[in-house]
């Protein structure tokens, strides 16, 4: 069939849209905050109330026996990809900045068919911006097409990090010594967002180089990851290998040479995978 996916990847469009909606709504009125693996580790009755409505239009789309869900505050199926096209979603990406008013939250949707990603949207809702590639086809920012920047200079490089949510002194040390490593190299700066799909996006539109962490779930990367590579950007390991989506970890980067510097600052801490698989070294 010819191009099979482009009525859901433009309906994945319209459904990001209607969420990112309903999270500026939802922003202006008390946000009721619960919390999940930590103390830091927030949740919203808006992330499953949004989460619900775009599970339903997507069910009510393409039915749920043909496709498998795969969500941040519901996953119905298990975290292990199938061949089967499957949905990822986070549907507030930021939810500490949502509850706090930082202005940077988004929405993020993905599609994998036989495990591989096929389309990614991010909508940056609070910005009113629209993310999103479809594997070959470029990258966007409201219908404009965006490339990563082509620094190879490390020193002349933003780099974006983020801390997580788990604040055991070992990993936030292993943290700030990769972090401080690479301030010292040194770069022009370092960044954070608060939000993974957006930090991606940033990277694919050239406003900073590369982007890493090590603790980020599928559904915060799964997205930004097709941004990344149609915007000519490339995704790594924190170990230099292979990108692995339920891995947990990862470096996104303009080009390989700044990916590799970064690399090899990166002090890996363990964090299990999403699909429960034995973690790479
Ligand atoms: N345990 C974890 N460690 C690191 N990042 C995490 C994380 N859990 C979620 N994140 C995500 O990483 C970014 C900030 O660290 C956010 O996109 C956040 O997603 P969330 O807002 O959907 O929870
Ligand atoms: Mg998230």
């Amino acid at each position: 069939m010819e191009d099979k996916w482009q009525e859901a990847y433009e309906f994945a469009v319209e459904v990001a849209r209607k969420a990112g909606a309903e999270i500026r709504k939802a922003g202006d009125s008390e946000i009721k905050v619960n919390t999940k693996s930590s103390s830091v580790d927030l949740v919203t009755q808006t992330d499953q109330r949004v989460e619900k409505i775009i599970f339903s239009a997507l069910k009510g789309k393409f039915g749920e026996g043909c496709h498998r869900f795969i969500g941040e505050e519901s996953t119905v199926d298990s975290c292990v990809l199938t061949d089967k096209p499957t949905w990822i979603i986070d549907p507030v990406d930021g939810t500490t900045n949502f509850v706090h008013g930082f202005p940077f939250v988004a929405v993020s949707i993905a599609f994998a068919v036989n495990k591989e990603l096929e389309f990614g949207v991010v909508y940056s809702c609070m910005e009113d911006k629209m993310y999103k590639a479809r594997r070959g086809q470029g990258a966007f920012c409201d219908d404009e097409p965006i490339y990563v920047s082509d620094v190879k200079e490390i020193k002349k490089s933003i780099i974006i990090s983020e801390h997580g949510t788990d604040r055991s002194p070992e990993k936030v040390k292993k943290i700030f010594s990769t972090m401080q490593k690479i301030l010292c190299i040194p770069v022009h700066g370092l960044r954070g967002s608060g939000t993974a799909a957006t930090n991606m996006c940033l990277v694919a539109c050239g406003a900073v180089e590369a982007f890493f962490e090590i603790g980020i779930h599928c559904w915060d990367i799964a997205a930004g990851a097709v941004i990344v590579r149609e915007a000519g950007g490339i995704i790594l390991d924190v170990n230099g290998g292979p990108f692995d989506l339920m891995s947990r970890r990862m470096v996104s980067a303009n080009n390989e040479i700044i990916a590799n510097r970064i690399i090899k600052e990166i002090e890996i801490f363990p964090s299990p995978r999403d699909d429960g698989k034995p973690q790479l070294e």
